[in-house]
């Protein structure tokens, strides 16, 4: 399995507002190869905040690049996968849709009520007690043959998986705008590391409307 994460942040590093709104960071050419970037993966992956603040569709917008899937005997649009510990997700969520298959993936103390409901829409992956264990339901998520798994947010999200080393890449798209805002979701929120941060080494650098994408690669971890 190869996990890349793509996200947007302004130049202060916020991924959006207090307000916990989508904002449009990236410009039309940033959407353009973050559609691209879909288009290559085999499952998009977001977490239930992001779900419940942006309600996002996460198929590939360019028709073409559907058909290019479709051609190379591909689905012709990825799968889509909600980390949501206790199935908040709500099934009339844009992500629900049968534009795609959806996995959610819920912790065992996911109430059975919101599970059956969620069973309708989607494909349950069960891992962890209270919380869900990113390890496993990617394992499961593995055994289901996605492999090529690209990550979009949110900042707890993406705390998690680096924490849990489970992150290959991190494209960043840094925007010309400043948005500022203590409680501002960042890149990783989560509880913060304050040791063993995890190190990136800079692949490539690339201006893309007002602003910079950088591509890092993730070090391993030595144990
Ligand atoms: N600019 C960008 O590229 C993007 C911005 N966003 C923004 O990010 C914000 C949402 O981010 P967050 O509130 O951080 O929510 P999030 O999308 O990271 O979801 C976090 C939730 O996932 C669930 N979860 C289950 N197991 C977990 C685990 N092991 N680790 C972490 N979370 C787990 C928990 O309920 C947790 O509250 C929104 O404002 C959205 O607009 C989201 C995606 C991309
Ligand atoms: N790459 C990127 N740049 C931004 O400026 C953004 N706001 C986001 N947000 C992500 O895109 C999702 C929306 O997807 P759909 O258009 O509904 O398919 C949103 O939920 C974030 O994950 N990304």
């Amino acid at each position: 399995m190869h996990v890349v994460v793509n996200a947007a942040t302004s130049a202060d590093g916020k991924l959006s507002s207090r307000k916990r709104e989508q904002v449009a960071i990236s410009g039309e050419s940033d959407f353009a190869r973050m559609d691209r970037l879909r288009a290559e993966s085999d499952a998009i992956v977001v977490g239930v905040g992001t779900v419940l603040a942006d309600d996002p569709h996460l198929t590939v917008k360019d028709e073409a690049l559907c058909e290019r899937r479709a051609k190379n005997g591909r689905p012709e649009q990825p799968a889509r996968i909600v980390v949501d510990s206790s199935g908040r997700t709500p099934v009339d969520a844009a992500i629900l849709d049968d534009a795609a298959p959806t996995y959610v993936c819920v912790s065992d103390d996911a109430p059975v009520d919101r599970r059956a409901n969620l069973t309708d829409h989607a494909n349950l992956v069960s891992a962890g007690d209270d919380r869900v264990d990113l390890l496993r339901a990617f394992a499961g998520l593995q055994e289901e043959g996605l492999e090529r798994i690209m990550v979009e947010g949110g900042g707890e999200l993406i705390f998690s998986l680096f924490e849990c080393g489970l992150v290959d890449e991190l494209r960043m798209y840094v925007g010309g705008t400043v948005i500022g805002g203590r409680d501002a979701p960042t890149l990783a929120d989560g509880a913060g590391f304050v040791e063993d941060f995890p190190s990136l080494a800079l692949e490539r650098v690339e201006r893309i409307d007002d602003g910079a994408l950088l591509c890092w690669t993730v070090d391993e971890i030595d144990d």
